[in-house]
């Protein structure tokens, strides 16, 4: 039997937005002015940079607070209220932005008299778990990375060296080769974080004697373990809580040399990231816009906290002091465009043992060609370098690293200009289908006395107009630039190709171009991979909203599983239903050809030719000295238990045969079938329910093994088709040789009937007993 899952439930939650402003200290006092003032814990209102208060501008957020506020304060109204979802399977995210020196790292690390939202998570978690601990096995692990230009380093791992970011069609982005450290205490935590906290890169600056130069992510996993109906489960929570750097702009530091470089990339992920939370607040309102994740290591970590799976707040810190006037007023200016946006939180529910997708199995295939080529490569130029001579060719080889760097580059290109283009269709896809149902409304408003809603509709309508238009043009530009990117492609390709063949040493240089060549290719299945999680991902949304539409029919669960049901479908996460009362099918009266061809018979006749199309669900059994040829396929009948030998076509001396239910697909014509006096032993349409598979199992072996020679005696319980109409007789129990069932108007049953759930047999009583 087909198996769906049904939904989990998905939250839609816009990303929470608080302000924190902090105190000045006490030279600030003696300097500065504060140009900032916030009301109810709320509203955040700046007076003009001069200090007047002519333009001053109010921002309500969800949270304002204050210098009064500690640590813990913000901890309980913002960050608290995610934990528990986080041990129950959700994800969630905080990071703190904000220019130089406002707060971010005191905020998220802390000081050892006010503890950070970092060590304030994680012993809530533990207190958490710990709670639940003796009726659940739970997991906490911890990793803690840096970006820092554009470079990610692994924290709580001295050694280790650069890390990549990888596109996992199960989890999203992964840091491949990133510690992750089991914690189950708090000192070890305080530990992980002191030292992960000492090696972050820091630097003195104008505005912090102590800044950040990185963007540092605390993630904390909790898995719980557990067993239900299903099997071994596990929920997955994940927790992300990143410190980024300062938001000012490199120009503002004072900086020259590396720290202007630093500071030109701490700017290049911060812009990435106001330039994503630009185009997702822009994406609420106007239902487009590309979002450029892809632009920074920061901003694809932060993918799912943005607009993914997780419930998301950002913590603004801002400085009351008036020469932070322009950071300020930046900073609050992307908090209240973060305002608009929406993240979708739903459990992360994982089969334990079933989680290798094939494309990542191919990405390992591909990876392990990759280090068999590189071990191979390396023993060449072991050889070579014995070889003085070759020497020679090997510094000559630089054209080569040339030319990979640019193909590289290529490829990285072409697969940003693709993944581009494929957002973009989708988008439109969307809009086309949004016009076609403005237009059905416009239709049927175009009519009414009160215009309003015609208005509304008719001006959406030119704004979705205007963004197939735009995404057209620019997709019709991406398309032109794949086509030159595919051609430089091959011109590179050519050139590779042709230096080889002209070299001495080709064999080493094949394999140097194959190695290079193949590292690319896994670049592209990556990419490959990240398009059919996309395409996952809408799939899912589709079920998502047939799920939606299904349950906003009004019906309720029982009667969705029994729909469900009849067309051999289960759904998982709901049970099943408790058995159906089917009507028993009238007395004496012919099956209807509506059911007859519902059913999938399309002629049946008592002798002759039978044939059968579309054969489901349905079990036939011919009484005539036959042979049938059919295959058909009681194809939806799934069962732990279900083995061919329990209903398999018994071939019985007394010349008789069984429909051979094969497992074929539901729709093969089956044709041939010869004979008369055709049972159909499972027929929904007569009483017996088609989820019933303990019964019908059971009934279709005593019926199979039944040693009468009819196969379908007197004894027998039939539920039978012949000659369209309906019989009931009695079961016969193979192994006891006992009535089971005996006359179906009398409802009597001997001890047998244990075998058959009490519940099923009910079912299959019918009034037309031996009626013909
Ligand atoms: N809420 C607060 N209460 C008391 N002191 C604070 C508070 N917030 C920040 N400070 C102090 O202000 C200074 C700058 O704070 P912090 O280092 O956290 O800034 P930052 O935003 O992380 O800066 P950078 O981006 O340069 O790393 C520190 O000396 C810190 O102790």
């Amino acid at each position: 039997m087909r198996t769906i899952r049904a939904p989990e439930s998905k939250q839609t939650t816009t990303l929470q937005v608080a302000v924190r402003c902090r105190p000045l200290t006490p030279a600030e006092r003696s300097r500065y002015r504060e140009v900032i003032r916030i009301e109810n814990d709320k509203v955040v209102v700046v007076s003009d940079s001069d200090g007047s208060r002519k333009q001053e501008k109010r921002y309500t957020f969800d949270y304002a607070l204050g210098p009064e506020y500690k640590n813990q304060d913000i901890y309980n109204r913002v960050v608290a209220p995610m934990i528990q979802g986080v041990c129950q399977g959700l994800n969630a995210t905080v990071f703190a932005y904000g220019a130089t020196g406002s707060g971010k790292t005191y905020t998220m690390a802390g000081r050892p008299d006010d503890p950070g939202l970092m060590v304030l998570s994680l012993q809530e978690i533990f207190r958490c778990v710990s709670k639940e601990e003796k009726d659940h096995k739970y997991e906490v692990t911890c990793s803690y990375l840096e970006v820092y230009n554009e470079v990610i380093y692994d924290l709580l791992d001295k050694s280790s060296g650069h890390l990549e970011l990888r596109e996992d069609p199960e989890q999203g982005i992964v840091v491949a080769g990133l510690r992750r450290v089991q914690v189950n205490s708090t000192a070890k935590i305080l530990e992980l974080l002191h030292v992960g906290n000492s090696r972050r890169k820091t630097e003195k600056t104008d505005a912090n004697a102590i800044s950040s130069r990185s963007h540092a992510v605390l993630e904390i996993m909790v898995k719980k373990f557990y067993r239900n109906h299903h099997g071994s489960q596990v929920l997955q929570g994940k927790m992300a809580l990143v410190d980024l750097a300062g938001s000012e702009r490199a120009s503002e530091t004072n900086n020259v040399g590396r720290k202007l470089r630093d500071g030109a990339n701490i700017n290049k992920s911060l812009l990435a990231l106001a330039n994503c939370i630009n185009a997702l607040g822009k994406q609420q309102k106007k239902g487009l816009a590309y979002v450029p994740y892809r632009n920074s290591k920061l901003t694809r970590i932060l993918k799912d906290g943005l607009s993914g799976n997780s419930r998301t707040c950002m913590i603004a810190t801002v400085s009351f002091a008036d020469h932070q006037y322009h950071h300020t007023m930046n900073t609050l200016k992307y908090a209240n465009r973060a305002k608009e946006i929406k993240t979708h939180v739903q459990k992360n529910v994982g089969t334990v043992n079933s989680h290798v997708a094939d494309y990542q199995r191919l990405v390992s295939n591909l990876q392990a060609e990759v280090s068999l080529l590189r071990k191979e490569l390396e023993e060449k130029e072991v050889q070579l370098n014995g070889l003085s001579t070759c020497r020679s060719q090997d510094d000559g080889l630089s054209w080569l690293d040339t030319l990979s760097r640019d193909i590289n580059e290529n490829v990285e290109d072409r697969i940003n200009l693709q993944k581009a283009l494929f957002e973009l269709e989708d988008k439109n896809t969307h809009n086309h289908h949004e016009l076609q149902q403005l237009d059905n409304q416009i239709a049927k408003h175009q009519f009414d006395e009160d215009n309003s809603i015609l208005e509304t509709l008719c001006e959406r309508r030119k704004v979705i107009l205007d963004n197939i238009r735009d995404n057209d043009e620019a997709g019709a530009v991406y398309r032109q630039e794949i086509e030159q990117n595919e051609a430089q492609r091959r011109e590179l390709q050519e050139i590779i190709e042709k230096a080889i063949s002209s070299n001495n040493n080709a064999t080493y240089l094949r394999i140097l171009s194959q190695y290079r060549l193949l590292g690319m290719t896994n670049t592209e299945l990556q990419f490959q991979i990240a398009i059919r999680d996309q395409i996952i991902d809408n799939q899912r949304e589709v079920v998502g909203n047939l799920w939606s539409v299904l349950k906003g029919s009004g019906l309720h669960q029982r009667q969705i599983l029994e729909l469900a049901s009849r067309q051999g479908i289960t759904i998982e996460g709901w049970g099943m239903p408790s058995p159906i009362n089917y009507m028993p099918h009238r007395a004496g009266s012919p099956l209807s050809k509506d059911i007859l061809r519902n059913g999938s018979i399309e002629t049946c006749t008592t002798s002759g030719l039978v044939q059968f199309t579309s054969v489901t669900s349905r079990y036939l059994e011919c009484t005539n000295s036959t042979v049938c040829h059919s295959n058909a396929g009681i194809q939806n009948i799934v069962s732990p238990n279900f083995d061919n030998r329990g209903f398999y076509p018994t071939s019985f001396n007394n010349k008789k045969e069984y429909v051979n239910p094969s497992f074929t697909t539901p729709d093969r014509n089956v044709t041939g079938c010869q004979y008369s006096n055709v049972r159909d032993l499972t027929s929904p349409d007569s009483y017996l329910a088609l989820s019933d598979q303990n019964f019908l199992q059971r009934a279709l072996r005593l019926c199979s093994t039944a040693d009468t020679p009819t196969g379908f005696s007197d004894n027998i319980q039939g539920l039978r088709l012949d000659n369209h109409v309906i019989e009931t007789r009695q079961l016969k129990h193979p192994d006891c040789n006992q009535l089971c069932y005996s006359n179906v108007q009398d409802n009597k049953r001997n001890s047998c009937l244990h075998d058959l759930r009490a519940a099923n047999v009910e079912q299959i009583h019918c009034t037309c007993n031996g009626n013909r």
